[in-house]
């Protein structure tokens, strides 16, 4: 284990110890996240001590990160890992990944915070970051999520837990904006000297390197919230410091799966005024690359090269939003058919409200190219059928201009639309269970979740469209 990020400069963190908590347990272990360890689930429980921040791993340096951002549009100023602790990296096939604990007590970033975190929110992180991995999106990863029965007040009482994850980094957007806002063009210098070196070292060629790296995370930034839109992901805060300068999704709070389809859909029941709605993604993805542009303008130098390398945000969004839908619904991205899908697609989403988001797409590739024998599956979705039906009319058109077949589609289509994804009711039976000591669901939903793609038909109820007490389930900041 090594830390390079204790190679910074002392301003940039600050050295100190997990605070531990009394009688931990084990509550969740992802073998998959393991084995890039190259540990098994069983090493990891044997290493409770260490998940839960009470042991700490020979040669780690742990250290919490100084960053700042704006949250909710607005500049907070210095915030830093009030309750994260990063406490080294390890060699993996996937290049190095540190290793943080999260809610592993007070750091002097803690503000009004008691450093911990809550059973119900560190369970939502822990699934959702492995959920997301295994549908193919950037993300930061997570090891482990340990318990204990130390208290913790939020709105009513809880418990405390610890989830151990994992990214090659967690420099944030806020990173850059602390040392912008306070006019140290130095740090800002080596902060980025050290991203682009161990992150980005074939921008070292460019001519301006630090134009190039704001471009290159502009276009992660896109191509990741394209992403997002594609699975009906909303992650619900925003703010800069939630932005990885390496384009990964980071810190699962309030976030949501798309389920009846609502383009302005809020999944963050503080964030009252919707700046974080599904529809407003992408426009805040690219505010965001805005903060963060501002942020390197000192070192890149030029307002218009600036300028520039964010302009790459709209088109790269739209090229990668374009090329998952296309996914999505089994076509190929021709020029001859550009304004049919534009307005096939337009349509669908049109028709779509109200609609379950992942069993549409799911069934979608039932349809069949040539007669609507495969309808019915999907168009059971559907209160409006005559709707249904004039749009699968059109969908079918096309599929036949590109002489489509029926079941190589099928089953590239079910590649990219998955059948399971964390439902928020989900994951809240298996936190109530897991409140009561009972950890077997979570095990069995992170089972479910890694293989999304794969029909599962023991499974078959996590598919299943929420009860109704899950509509007056809500998710707040309060984690
Ligand atoms: N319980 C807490 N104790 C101390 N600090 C906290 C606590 N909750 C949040 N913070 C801090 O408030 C700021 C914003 O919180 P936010 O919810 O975005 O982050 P987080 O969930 O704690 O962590 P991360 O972004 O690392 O996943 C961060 O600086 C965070 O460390
Ligand atoms: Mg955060």
């Amino acid at each position: 284990m090594d830390n390079s990020f204790a190679s910074l400069p002392p301003a940039f963190y600050t050295r100190l110890m997990p605070t531990p908590l009394p009688s931990p347990y084990l509550v969740g272990v992802s073998a998959p996240a393991a084995q890039l360890l190259g540990l098994t689930p069983a090493d990891v429980a044997a290493s409770l001590d260490v998940v839960i921040g009470n042991t700490v791993p020979e040669r780690a340096l742990p250290l919490a990160a100084v960053y700042s951002g704006h949250q909710f549009g607005v500049w907070a100023g210095q915030l830093g890992d009030g309750r994260a602790i990063l406490f080294g990296d390890v060699a993996t096939e996937q290049g190095p990944m540190e290793l943080q604990w999260k809610g592993a007590g007070m750091t002097p970033y803690s503000r009004m915070g008691d450093g911990r975190a809550v059973l119900r929110s560190s369970i939502r992180e822990f699934l959702c970051s492995e959920a997301m991995h295994a549908l193919g999106i950037p993300t930061s990863r997570a090891l482990a999520v340990a318990g204990s029965d130390q208290g913790v007040m939020r709105e009513t009482a809880e418990t405390s837990a610890v989830v151990v994850r994992m990214a090659p980094s967690f420099v944030r957007f806020g990173s850059f904006e602390h040392w912008y806002y306070r006019q140290k063009n130095a740090e800002l210098k080596v902060l980025a000297d050290y991203v682009i070196e161990r992150f980005y070292p074939a921008l070292r060629e460019e001519a301006n390197p630090y134009r190039a790296l704001l471009e290159e995370v502009t276009r992660r930034t896109a191509h990741l919230i394209a992403h997002w839109q594609a699975v009906g992901f909303m992650h619900g805060v925003m703010n800069t410091d939630n932005m990885s300068i390496l384009g990964l999704t980071l810190d699962y709070g309030p976030y949501g799966f798309m389920e009846a389809f609502d383009a302005n859909h809020i999944c963050n029941h503080t964030d009252q005024q919707g700046r974080y709605s599904y529809a407003n993604q992408p426009q805040v993805g690219h505010w965001n690359c805005y903060a963060l542009a501002q942020a390197l303008l000192p070192l890149i130098g030029e307002v218009d090269e600036t300028q520039a390398a964010l302009d790459v945000y709209q088109p790269e969004f739209a090229a990668k939003l374009d090329e998952l839908l296309h996914a999505k619904l089994g076509l190929s991205v021709l020029d001859q058919h550009f304004d049919t899908d534009r307005a096939l697609l337009d349509d669908m989403f049109a028709m779509l409200e109200g609609v379950d988001f992942t069993l549409f797409f799911r069934r979608l590739s039932g349809v069949r190219a040539a007669d609507a024998s495969g309808d019915e599956p999907l168009r059971d979705l559907f209160i409006d059928r005559a709707a249904f039906d004039a749009w699968a009319e059109r969908y079918r058109a096309r599929l036949r201009a590109e002489q489509s077949d029926d079941q190589a589609r099928t089953l590239a289509m079910n590649q990219v639309n998955p059948k399971y994804v964390l439902r928020n009711y989900l994951a809240q039976v298996a936190i109530e269970k897991a409140q009561n000591k009972d950890f077997s669901e979570v095990e069995r939903l992170l089972a479910v979740l890694q293989r999304p793609y794969d029909e599962q038909p023991e499974h078959e109820h996590y598919a299943a469209l929420p009860p109704d007490w899950a509509s007056h389930l809500e998710v707040s900041c309060s984690s």
